[in-house]
């Protein structure tokens, strides 16, 4: 059989990370609120032996641990926020909360922490039993969703030393990440009028639920005139109160501005707010708007895509058994063609439909498109080589951020995928390790990609971590 030398041991330490996993997967906290998930990674890296820094860019749930000497700095980047309203019976075929309106890991990232400490673990194994010089980062990275946990942290220099910097994602079907991201702003827009009773002096009242409301059509008129690759939307914050014979006084709408690039995304977020200012004077209403979070495209990186290829096509699919196989084709039963087809086109391949669970790697060449959505990871890979793998830990066809996700998300065959994906990683780090010419190749390509303006951060200078407005939403 194929080995690479460090998979031995991965496959020795799985069980201390998939307890670590489950234990995430159990106490499911959102943006900036992982309070106990983070201690979780903090306590299993202090039992693994690495060195821990906590508070990372002021963030208290953002954390770092260090074990090896001297070398090249290889960063597995980990995340462990859930989403909420996603609360979920482990291992039931249908939707059924285990705790009405709480959070669930419906993005999978019980196991994406986990992998990566897994995949850092192993490396710090192989490191010291091989005595190679090489430092190995764990990065447990907060408020993926909608946070931009890991732009503060860039901004922080949290990454400043760091030669390459891996990392995956959950998915169905495993595959080397080669396409880019949408950079995304999250803003809130904040309109103040005058209260006053809706009957008796209504011509008093200034309503900042009109201008908010006039506000979301005039930017449903905007969409119309925006270029195809941008996407915008948005989530009612305040409403303003429960009173119709109230004037409402105050209210806050949340929007996510996205596009190609941060440039061009901003270029939009300032059509957006002039929309909101056209609603405040239209209502004689005031409007002010904060930028929460931002994030970059992903600059993916060939020489690490071709290497990372190179351990998924020695490793081949993850070991799935008939128990596995029967596992998610009970799943599967509950999602749609359009949802299996989905899983297949978003790594490039034509869908078929005969497969609960992959038998194959996606192949070298295979036009693996951009991510749909946007990820923190993006901001991390405008300033270190950064290569990401799609993991294969659901049955083919489950949704982004669905029950059947959080349903999944502590089996057998999940377990199995992370361990998979933590193998791709390690070997990919180890790689880097012994190649300095790789990372030199890595390095020159990022410089390529960025050009001579370099990295610009996404967030105004003024925007701290919205710990407290995100805590708990
Ligand atoms: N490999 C992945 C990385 C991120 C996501 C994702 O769903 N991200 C969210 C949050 C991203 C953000 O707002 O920064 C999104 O696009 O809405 C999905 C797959």
């Amino acid at each position: 059989m194929n080995e690479h030398p460090v998979w031995s041991y991965v496959h020795r330490a799985q069980g201390d990370l998939h307890a670590l996993s489950n234990a995430v997967w159990a106490t499911p906290e959102t943006c900036y609120a992982e309070t106990r998930s983070a201690a979780a990674h903090v306590a299993e890296l202090k039992r693994q032996g690495f060195t821990v820094t906590e508070n990372i860019a002021g963030i208290p749930t953002a954390i770092m641990g260090e074990a090896g000497e001297g070398g090249p700095v290889i960063a597995f980047l980990g995340e462990y926020d859930a989403l909420a309203g996603l609360s979920q019976i482990a291992d039931l075929v249908e939707r059924k909360p285990m705790e009405q309106g709480a959070n669930g890991h419906g993005c999978g990232h019980n196991l994406l922490g986990s992998a990566a400490m897994l995949a850092a673990v192993a490396v710090r194994d192989w490191l010291r039993d091989t005595g190679t010089p090489g430092r190995v980062r764990y990065y447990g990275c907060p408020a993926e969703e909608g946070g931009a946990g890991k732009t503060f942290m860039v901004r922080d220099g949290a990454f400043a030393d760091v030669d390459i910097a891996i990392s995956w994602h959950p998915h169905s079907i495993p595959a080397v990440m080669l396409g880019s991201s949408l950079a995304n702003a999250r803003v809130d827009f904040s309109f103040t009028g005058r209260a006053s009773h809706a009957a008796a002096s209504p011509h008093l009242g200034r309503s900042a639920l009109d201008a908010m409301e006039l506000m979301n059509v005039g930017v449903n008129y905007l969409r119309e005139h925006m270029p195809d690759s941008a996407r915008i939307h948005y989530a009612i914050i305040d409403g303003g109160g429960i009173s119709p014979n109230v004037v409402q006084g105050e209210t806050k709408v949340r929007y996510v501005v996205r596009d190609k690039t941060a440039p061009e995304m901003l270029k939009l977020l300032a059509r957006v707010r002039k929309v909101a200012q056209g609603a405040a004077l239209m209502t004689e209403t005031e409007v002010q708007d904060e930028v929460l979070a931002a994030v970059s495209n992903l600059i993916p990186n060939d020489p690490l895509c071709a290497a990372m290829q190179r351990n998924l096509d020695l490793l081949g699919p993850p070991p799935f058994d008939d128990l596995d196989r029967a596992y998610a084709a009970r799943f599967q039963a509950t999602m749609t063609e359009e949802d299996i087809a989905t899983a297949y086109e978003s790594v490039g391949m034509r869908p078929r439909a005969d497969l609960a669970l992959p038998d194959f790697v996606v192949p070298e060449g295979t036009p693996v498109p951009a991510l749909a959505g946007s990820t923190d990871v993006a901001d991390v890979s405008w300033v270190v080589p950064t290569v990401q793998l799609w993991g294969a830990t659901y049955a083919i066809g489950t949704p982004f951020h669905s029950w059947q996700m959080v349903a999944q998300g502590k089996s057998p065959l999940a377990l199995k995928g992370m361990t998979h994906a933590a193998a791709v990683m390690a070997a990919t780090g180890v790689d880097a390790i012994l190649d300095s010419d790789l990372r030199k190749r890595a390095r020159d390509d990022l410089a390529a990609r960025v050009g001579p303006q370099g990295y610009v951060c996404p967030l105004p200078s003024e925007a701290e971590p919205p710990v407290a407005a995100m805590a708990g939403k």
